[in-house]
């Protein structure tokens, strides 16, 4: 279906001038797989730092924007100064912002407007909680979380990429089984033919994440529906190489 696989590393709050120094040496020395996509989501304040450093084959993206250009809202960052900076990229929705910040759907979908209308590509991400999971839940989270996205994407699908984290799995060491994944990754796609539509469906770039290593990236690469990863831990690490390479 030609979807480029696309592995993104999230930093979170993780990393000094040293260490990004050491992760962007590694990423150069590589070597990385030529088709796939890589994009690392860097603390705000390394933005500028990271972009001086990365190679421009490496998209860089801020973990987090406001939903307006510019005013009043002390502490945040707009899509105007990531642009600013050079980086082009944003992680919006991610679990730890809807649970630690309580960003609900639909703040994050008009993050995700605004952004878009800025210029940024989106990771936009969604994913069930162990809770709702074990209540039979998992599709009912997904859908509804991508629901709210409907709007704010528009015909703008062709810069966003979604990230399916179930939340369980981030930072526990519990990785969804391949099936596991493939199996929301391939309900998501079917809910988004009928709910987008069928080219949408198929176009649309859909990452796993939650405790991707370089031990397990193979066997999730393999599945028909994951078209890459969103990493935590492990992009902070060399492995991310082997990560990045795991659809070779
Ligand atoms: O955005 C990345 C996810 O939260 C996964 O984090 P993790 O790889 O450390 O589990």
């Amino acid at each position: 279906m030609g979807r480029k696989f696309v592995v993104g590393g999230n930093w979170k709050m993780n990393g000094d001038k040293n260490q990004i120094n050491e992760i962007i040496n590694n990423l150069k020395k590589g070597p990385l797989d030529p088709n796939a996509e890589v994009v690392i989501g860097v603390p705000a304040i390394y933005l500028a730092y990271v972009k001086s450093i990365v190679p421009d084959s490496i998209g860089v993206a801020a973990q987090n924007c406001w939903k307006v250009p510019k005013g009043a809202f002390t502490g945040e960052i707009s899509p105007a100064m990531i642009k600013d900076v050079g980086a082009n990229w944003v992680i919006l929705g991610h679990s730890e912002r809807r649970t630690i910040f309580g960003e609900k759907d639909e703040l994050v979908a008009e993050k995700v407007a605004h952004a878009l209308e800025s210029g940024l590509k989106v990771i936009a991400c969604i994913g069930e909680t162990l809770e709702e999971r074990e209540a039979g839940k998992t599709e009912e989270v997904v859908f509804r979380q991508t629901k709210a996205l409907l709007p704010a994407i528009g015909n703008n699908w062709a810069n966003v990429v979604l990230a399916y984290e179930p939340v369980w799995a981030i930072g526990t060491g519990k990785t969804a089984t391949p099936q596991q994944a493939q199996d929301v990754h391939a309900s998501l796609r079917n809910w988004l033919s009928s709910n987008a539509s069928p080219d949408i469906a198929a176009s649309v770039r859909i990452q796993y994440g939650g405790s991707v290593t370089a031990a397990n990236a193979k066997e999730l690469a393999a599945c028909p529906d994951i078209d890459g990863f969103l990493v935590g831990g492990a992009s902070l690490k060399p492995e991310f190489v082997d990560i990045i390479n795991a659809s070779q």
